[in-house]
């Protein structure tokens, strides 16, 4: 019975392990159906986590936690829970949860053959065995040895290992564990011993048989190659032998040179070969191979080097190339690795840059701040010191390099998921932002890099990042993250900077740093106007201030002065009544029309001035002014060292002789000269110029004071010997034009415009500033006038195309990040330095406790009854009798002449002379000289004849 038993079971197991047929539970009547329904289901379900454990395990990729966490598809073909799974899978069970999947498939199989559940239960046991033991083993011979991202044992073979360790020590326990690992193979996998063995056998069979066979090709490859060769020598000898021979024959003398000639070619021939060959030898396993059959002595051979190239067509191209008698033998050991298209290194190069280094490093030695002696006040004018805006000690972070490593590999996976290739070069980390340079290989179109910012972003969890792509003169792409500590830039560390003392030209405006953390100024005179944008919070406001405030650390009072508009009434309002105002922060909008008017009217002036001395621009007026005042000369003076040459008329009528009418020409212009009732001598208050308060900051001697009163009696002011002055740099601050631009729109456009243009020259400069970058406030003629401009964050690509002319401002990060654009350079990302309140409010009660300013309020009517001061073409107009009288004292006279001498404004200067044409007093337009004067004061007789 028990046999039949016994008989009947094994035939069962028989059938179940050729799987005939599904083995049948005993003893369930009628649940033979459920039964294999319920296998049939959990050999499904097993093999799909079989299939999806091992895909998951398969495509982990330590980079995908990143990805996830940003809402980005992982690189794992089960997604993110398959990440999960196989980091956790990993993380336990270290290299043995491979094992994982061909349990599940083998228990699967098991099912679908119909092995009855109590096979699968142990088999399932030694499978769980056969991992532990293979994650023991794992941690025993690799634990931080493999190049891999999770322990090589995992937790579980970390804890056994431990324990088995302190049971038989390391070998002992690899023995052990070993033989575990074995049994449980045999038991889950149903194999014998001798099948294992048998397997693996074959498999280092298989192996070997391979090799074996990839080296005899190779053997016989170079044979038949060097053979070839040999072949190919030997018959090139020949024909040496018989060019030579030939060429030794005397019958065929004629033929000799080209006999030898042929010679000579074949020895080249020859000598080429034997380079050829020296890169074609046998390699160095292939002197313990059968030997070849030499056709040659050996001893004709060249010693033995290791072959390079395999193929004979290799070889014959290798020859045609520069010889290359010895390659390096380390190249030819490497194993052959295609090329990549660019040479790029594997782990980006982290560059940071001195100033950062030297952040800490302050310019030891301030400057002495230059003094400035005022005439009327006898005070001496002293720019603010640096040491009135707050120190910081700023304490230097160290460099998380790792930090930086992993956010370049994000970079990297993330756009290798979307299909773009590259590495990162450099890393370049700033005060602000890292900026990661990538190349790309070749073919990649920048322009679906630069669509990736928003996928990079989320992927970094940035909270925006810019792409320049490419950086110009670099050949990368350039992106820009943002870092998690923002460092401060603080505006006193920009004013002592050494770039800041470097800066030339006269009106440096200390703006920040770039984002390697090199201090960055720029010259308001060389942009020479400056168009600034910006949203509500940006950092406008505190960026005017710190480009006002450089300029009034470095320029006194007399040789820069300032009018501020400020229609919103609050940043600028705290200027008020420092020395360098022309007039008090204006704040109505028509108010602020007339002002820029006339500056306008100013830079008419000045473009007469400077025609009429000849100067090229500012700078080179006040250079000559500053030589004549050395010299102790005027303009005039100057001009008579080469006098022009003058008729004499000779009274005839009269007798006079030629040398009595030179004599009286001369006595005439002496007497023009000094007229009669002049009081040099006198002050200019016994002249009656409106005395100033004994406490009022005016200019220095040697610069114009635009705000002087003008003189009561230009004719006497006139005769004093006064010493050209300089002319002051003009900086007018507009904080937000949008509101001037509601105002008199078309006014202020060409005023702006008309300034923009013209005014470089003439040293008068702006600076604009908007929150509203619309086409309406910043027209096509606005824009186009002004080349330089700064944009801090903007409300969208737009705007930001508006202002510099491509995308990117959009992407700023706000509280002074800004882009700045020239017209020479390209936009360069600055991070703003910062100014407080405080420190503001301190640099400004300095300025003011050095004196007052004396405001010229009649700037702000100048267009006020068309006129400066007083009427148009009035008959009884005073001012003009006046200059009559003054103008009959010159032989020469010019709008600008005549609005210097009487202060007045440029179109009521012109209108006068206009009028002295028309009344014979002047003559016509004579270019850009000068007009000639055609009356004599009163009592004075003409020197010009018939008049
Ligand atoms: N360079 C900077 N460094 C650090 N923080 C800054 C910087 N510039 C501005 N901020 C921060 O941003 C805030 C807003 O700056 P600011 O007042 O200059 O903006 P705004 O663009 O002028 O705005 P609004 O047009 O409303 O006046 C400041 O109070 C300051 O906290």
């Amino acid at each position: 019975m028990g046999k039949a038993k016994s008989n009947r079971r094994l035939s069962e197991k028989e059938r179940v392990k050729r799987g005939d047929e599904p083995a049948e539970p005993r003893g369930k009547k009628g649940g033979a159906p459920r039964t294999g329904m319920a296998r049939d289901v959990g050999a499904v379900v097993l093999l799909a986590l079989a299939l999806g454990s091992g895909l998951a395990l398969a495509t982990f990729s330590s980079l995908d936690g990143g990805l996830i966490a940003n809402g980005l598809p992982p690189a794992n073909l089960c997604g993110p829970v398959g990440h999960r799974v196989a980091s956790s899978v990993y993380g336990l069970l270290g290299f043995s949860a491979l094992v994982l999947p061909f349990g599940l498939g083998t228990a699967a199989w098991r099912l679908f053959r119909g092995a009855p559940p109590r096979i699968t239960i142990v088999s399932a046991v030694a499978y769980a065995v056969l991992t532990l033991a293979v994650a023991t083993l794992g941690h025993l011979a690799l634990a931080g040895r493999a190049p891999v991202s999770f322990p090589a044992g995992g937790a579980v073979g970390a804890a056994l290992a431990a324990w088995s360790e302190g049971l038989f020590s390391v070998w002992g326990s690899a023995i052990v564990v070993t033989a575990t690992a074995l049994v449980a193979l045999i038991v889950a996998a149903d194999v014998k011993p001798q099948t294992i063995g048998g397997a693996l056998f074959a498999v280092g069979r298989a192996v070997l048989g391979f090799l074996h066979r990839g080296l005899a090709d190779a053997v016989d490859e170079h044979r038949s190659a060097v053979a070839e060769l040999r072949a190919e020598e030997a018959a090139e000898r020949a024909r040496r032998a018989e060019a030579e021979k030939l060429a030794e024959t005397a019958e065929i003398e004629a033929d000799g040179d080209e006999a030898r000639a042929e010679a000579r070619a074949v020895a080249g021939a020859l000598a080429l070969e034997e380079v050829r060959r020296a890169s074609f030898d046998d390699p160095a396993w292939v002197g313990g191979l059968e030997p070849a059959p030499e056709p040659e002595a050996e001893e004709a051979e060249p010693p033995r080097r290791k072959r390079k190239a395999r193929e004979p067509d290799d070889a014959r191209k290798a020859a045609a190339e520069p010889p290359k008698l010895a390659p390096p033998e380390d190249a030819a050991e490497e194993p052959a690795a295609a090329p990549l298209p660019l040479a790029i290194p594997s782990k980006p190069e982290i560059i940071v840059s001195q100033a950062m280094l030297d952040r800490a490093k302050k310019k030891k030695e301030k400057k002495e701040a230059p003094s400035f002696a005022f005439t009327q006040a006898g005070a001496v004018f002293r720019p603010p010191s640096t040491d009135l805006l707050d120190a910081h000690d700023e304490k230097q972070k160290d460099l998380d390099t790792d930090s930086l490593t992993r956010t370049a590999e994000i970079i990297v996976a993330t756009l290798k998921q979307h299909g773009i290739e590259g590495v990162i070069k450099h890393i370049r980390p700033g005060p602000v932002v890292t900026l990661y340079e990538f190349s790309p290989v070749a073919g990649v179109k920048l322009a679906r890099i630069e669509n990736l910012d928003k996928e990079l972003t989320m992927a970094l969890s940035a909270t925006r990042i810019r792409i320049i792509a490419p950086i110009p003169g670099k050949g990368v792409v350039g992106i820009e993250v943002p870092n998690k500590d923002r460092a401060t830039v603080w505006l006193k560390d920009i004013l002592e900077s050494e770039a800041f003392a470097a800066a030339g030209g006269f009106l440096p405006l200390g703006l920040g740093k770039n984002i390697e953390g090199i201090p960055y100024c720029v010259d308001l005179q060389r942009m020479p106007h400056l168009l600034i944008a910006g949203t509500t919070g940006s950092g406008k406001s505190v960026g005017l201030n710190t480009m006002i405030l450089s300029m009034l650390f470095r320029q006194t009072p007399a040789e820069v002065r300032m009018i501020m508009v400020d229609p919103k009434m609050t940043e600028l309002s705290a200027y008020e009544d420092i020395p360098h105002l022309l007039l008090p922060v204006v704040t109505d909008p028509q108010k602020a029309a007339r002002a820029l008017q006339w500056a306008v009217d100013e830079m008419e002036r000045r473009t007469q001035i400077l025609a009429d001395t000849g100067s090229k621009d500012l700078k080179s007026y006040n250079g000559k002014v500053e030589k004549l005042r050395s010299e102790n000369k005027t303009f005039e003076d100057k001009d008579l060292a080469h006098p022009p040459k003058k008729l004499v008329v000779v009274d005839v009528t009269a007798g006079e002789t030629e040398d009595e009418a030179a004599a009286r020409a001369a006595a005439e212009a002496e007497a023009a000269a000094h007229p009669e009732g002049s009081a040099a001598e006198g002050g200019a208050e016994s002249k009656g110029w409106r005395p100033l308060p004994a406490d009022a900051v005016v200019a220095s001697p040697e610069f114009e004071d635009p705000t002087a009163p003008p003189p009561d009696d230009p004719v006497a002011a006139r005769d004093e010997k006064k010493l050209p002055q300089k002319l002051p740099y003009i900086v007018v601050v507009i904080d937000e034009l949008a509101d001037l631009m509601m105002t008199a729109p078309r006014e202020v456009e060409i005023s702006l415009a008309r300034l923009a243009q013209k005014a470089r020259a003439t040293g008068i400069h702006l600076i604009v500033a908007t929150q509203r970058p619309s086409t309406d406030v910043v027209t096509g003629m606005i824009k186009n006038n002004f080349p330089a401009r700064i944009t801090f964050r903007l409300a969208s690509r737009h705007d930001s195309q508006t202002i510099i002319n491509g995308p990117g401002a959009e992407t700023l990060l706000g509280d002074g990040d800004m882009l700045v654009m020239t017209a020479t350079q390209p936009v360069t990302r600055v991070q703003g330095a910062f100014v407080s309140e405080e420190e503001l409010h301190r640099v400004v009660g300095f300025l003011k406790e050095q004196g007052k300013p004396v405001y010229d309020e009649s700037i702000l009517k100048a267009r006020e009854g068309a006129g400066d001061r007083g009427g148009g073409d009035d008959e009884e107009d005073p001012v003009y009798d006046q200059a009559v009288d003054l103008v009959s004292r010159m032989e020469e006279v010019s709008v600008s002449k005549l609005q210097r001498e009487m202060r007045l404004g440029y179109n009521k200067a012109a209108k006068i002379i206009e009028r002295m044409e028309r009344e014979g007093i002047v003559g016509p337009p004579n270019g850009v000289k000068p007009r000639q004067v055609l009356i004599r004061p009163a009592g004075e007789v003409s020197p010009i004849p018939n008049v």
